[in-house]
């Protein structure tokens, strides 16, 4: 089979035939419906405490753009529905090629434009990928954030500045030291739905919890319309990257907010 992607020849639909978990009963994404929801009131404010990196690379690698340090700088994430520290590993994006459709997660049915995921891994592990083979769905936490166009994201400013250098495949830029990824984030991470999933792209691993906030970002028609000049590595447009949502079976989706 090519490498797997998301066209008709090599999509969602394909991937159960490398990753058989792909039918799994704790995948992802998922629609968020808020009728099914059920509020948690023992669920915990989050901290992320994100350190400048001196050393990380923007890079295209085929399936979507992603900010990746070399290592890690003690940047972690701690509270809301987890048990111990994670540390942050990357973070990268999904999107579509117009306005009704790119984010992974859907809200009642309602797609964003964009999608944007923070990973890390719990600190228990020795590696990233110990992580993620660590079986159970405490290995990662993605916090996910919704993006729609509206104004400019300053914070984000520095990144999508950075695409038209990583518009082909395989290509990758330095990110300037200076560039303050806590800012990204809004002041209080408040009001997020949380569920245990998967990885949304092979091998589709069931070590996420999910952490998915209800307020999206915004970002600008002309942010948006860097993410839609990116190819992948059949020289498309690599709008369209995101994975359709997955049967719920029997998980609960909880809310930080009533
Ligand atoms: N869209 S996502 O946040 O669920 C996601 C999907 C895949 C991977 N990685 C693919 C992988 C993991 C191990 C070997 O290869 C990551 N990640 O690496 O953070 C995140
Ligand atoms: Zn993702």
């Amino acid at each position: 089979m090519a490498p797997w992607g998301y066209e008709k020849d090599n999509g969602p639909a394909h991937w159960h035939k490398d990753c058989p978990i792909a039918n799994g009963k704790n995948q992802s994404p998922i629609d968020l419906i808020n009728g099914e929801v059920k509020y948690d009131s023992g669920l915990k404010p989050l901290t992320a405490k994100y350190v400048p990196f001196s050393d990380a690379k923007f890079l295209n690698n085929g399936h979507s753009v992603q900010f990746q340090p070399s290592a890690g700088n003690g940047s972690e994430l701690t509270g809301g529905p987890l048990a111990v520290k994670y540390n942050f590993e990357q973070f990268h994006f999904h999107w579509g090629n117009n306005d009704t459709e790119g984010s992974e997660h859907r809200v009642d049915g309602k797609m964003y434009p964009a999608e944007l995921h923070f990973v890390h891994w719990n600190s228990t592990n020795p590696s990233f990928k110990d992580a993620v083979g660590s079986g159970g769905p405490n290995g990662l936490a993605v916090l996910g954030f919704f993006l729609k166009v509206g104004a400019e994201n300053a914070a984000l400013k520095p990144i999508t500045d950075l695409i038209p250098k990583v518009k082909d495949a395989g290509t990758s830029v330095t990110v300037p030291s200076n560039f303050d990824m806590q800012a990204i984030l809004p002041a209080t991470l408040t009001d997020y739905y949380t569920y245990d999933g998967s990885l949304t792209t092979p091998p589709l691993a069931e070590c996420v919890k999910w952490i998915v906030f209800k307020q999206p970002l915004e970002v600008s028609a002309a942010q948006m319309e860097a993410f839609r000049s990116v190819i992948n590595r059949d020289g498309k447009p690599m709008g369209g990257n995101y994975r359709p949502p997955c049967p719920l079976h029997d998980r609960a989706v909880k809310t930080s907010f009533k």
